[in-house]
C-alpha cells in the first residue's frame, strides 16, 4: 500500500469556517484511493487578532473538532490539524495540534509546550503567547500508517531536547506545524529544521502559514518535508498550495544503522 503526506500551505484569516472550507477545497482536489496524511499548520482554524476571539474558539472546541472529524470521513484522510485552541484549566487555552485517522477519531492531541514570548526586529515586534495559551504538560507519540508520529509545534523546533524526547520514545516522522515569522523564518527556519531531522534521524514535517493575514501578521511559508539525512525532500516557498512526498522508511533504517547516534550518545545514561 502507497502512503503520501500532503502538506497544505495556507494564509489563514480570523474567520473559522472560512479557512475550514479552504481546507475542505484542498482536499477535494487530491487523488483517489490510498492511504493519505494531510498535514495544516499552526493557528489552520484561525490566525485570529485577540485572547477573546480564541477564547471564543477554544468554547466551541468541540465543534470545530466535528467538522474536522467530518472532513476525514468525507475525503478518506488521515488529518493533522496543527493547531486549534482548546480550553485549558486556567481560563487560558492551549494550542492543540490533533491527529484525526480516516474514521474522524482522534488518535493524538498535543499541546503546544514551548510558547513564543520573544522580541524580533530589535523589538518592535513583540510576541506574548503566553498572555492567552497556556503551556501543554505532555509529549505526544502515535502509531500510524504513516510510521510513528511525534509532534511538535513551530517554537518547539528551537528545543532540540524536545526532538530527543521524541526520539527516545520511538518517533520516525515529527510535524512541526507553523507560523513562522518573516524575519526569524530567513535567518533560522530551514537550519533549524534540517538541524531537528538530522540530530533524530526522523522525517521532519513542517507545513507553514504563508504571507500576509488579516490580523496583520506576516508569516514565512517554505513549507518542507525533510529527510532523516537533512536533506530537503519537498519545499514551496509562498505560494498557497498542497505539497505531496511519499516518504521511504528504508532510507530511515539505513541513515540509522549506518550510525547509531543513540547509542553512541554519552547523555543517555547518567554520566555520573
Ligand atoms: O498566535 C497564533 O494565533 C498562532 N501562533 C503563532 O503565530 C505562534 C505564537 S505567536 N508563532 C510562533 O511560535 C512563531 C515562532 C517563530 O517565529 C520563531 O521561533 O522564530
Amino acid at each position: 500500500m502507497s502512503a503520501t503526506i500532503y502538506l497544505i500551505q495556507m494564509t489563514t484569516s480570523c474567520n473559522a469556517l472560512e479557512n475550514v472550507e479552504f481546507v475542505a477545497e484542498q482536499l477535494a482536489k487530491l487523488p483517489a484511493g490510498g492511504e493519505k496524511l494531510v498535514c495544516l499548520p499552526e493557528a489552520c482554524l484561525a490566525f485570529n487578532r485577540s485572547i477573546v476571539e480564541n477564547q471564543q474558539l477554544a468554547e466551541n472546541h468541540l465543534h470545530w473538532r466535528a467538522r474536522y472529524a467530518e472532513l476525514c470521513q468525507t475525503y478518506g484522510v488521515w488529518l493533522a490539524v496543527g493547531s486549534m485552541p482548546v480550553p485549558a484549566a486556567d481560563g487560558r487555552y492551549y494550542a492543540a495540534s490533533i491527529l484525526f485517522n480516516r474514521e474522524g477519531k482522534a488518535v493524538a492531541e498535543y499541546h503546544k509546550l514551548h510558547l513564543f514570548d520573544a522580541d524580533v526586529s530589535d523589538g518592535t515586534k513583540r510576541y506574548r503567547e503566553s498572555q492567552g495559551t497556556a503551556p501543554g504538560q505532555h509529549l505526544e507519540v502515535v502509531d500510524t500508517p504513516f510510521g510513528r508520529i511525534g509532534m511538535a509545534i513551530c517554537y518547539d523546533m528551537r528545543f532540540p531536547s524536545l526532538f530527543q524526547q521524541l526520539r527516545k520514545a520511538g518517533a520516525e516522522l515529527i510535524l512541526v506545524p507553523s507560523a513562522f515569522t518573516t524575519v526569524t523564518g530567513a535567518a533560522h527556519w530551514e537550519v533549524l529544521l534540517r538541524s531537528r531531522a538530522i540530530e533524530t534521524q526522523c522525517f521532519v514535517i513542517a507545513a507553514a502559514q504563508v504571507g500576509v493575514h488579516q490580523n496583520g501578521r506576516e508569516t514565512y511559508g517554505h513549507s518542507m518535508v525533510i529527510s532523516p539525512w537533512g536533506t530537503i525532500l519537498a519545499e514551496v516557498p509562498k505560494d498557497v498550495t498542497t505539497l505531496a512526498v511519499e516518504l521511504d522508511f528504508t532510507e530511515l533504517q539505513r541513515v540509522r544503522q549506518a550510525m547509531p547516534l543513540p547509542e553512541h550518545s554519552r547523555f543517555a545514561e547518567q554520566l555520573i
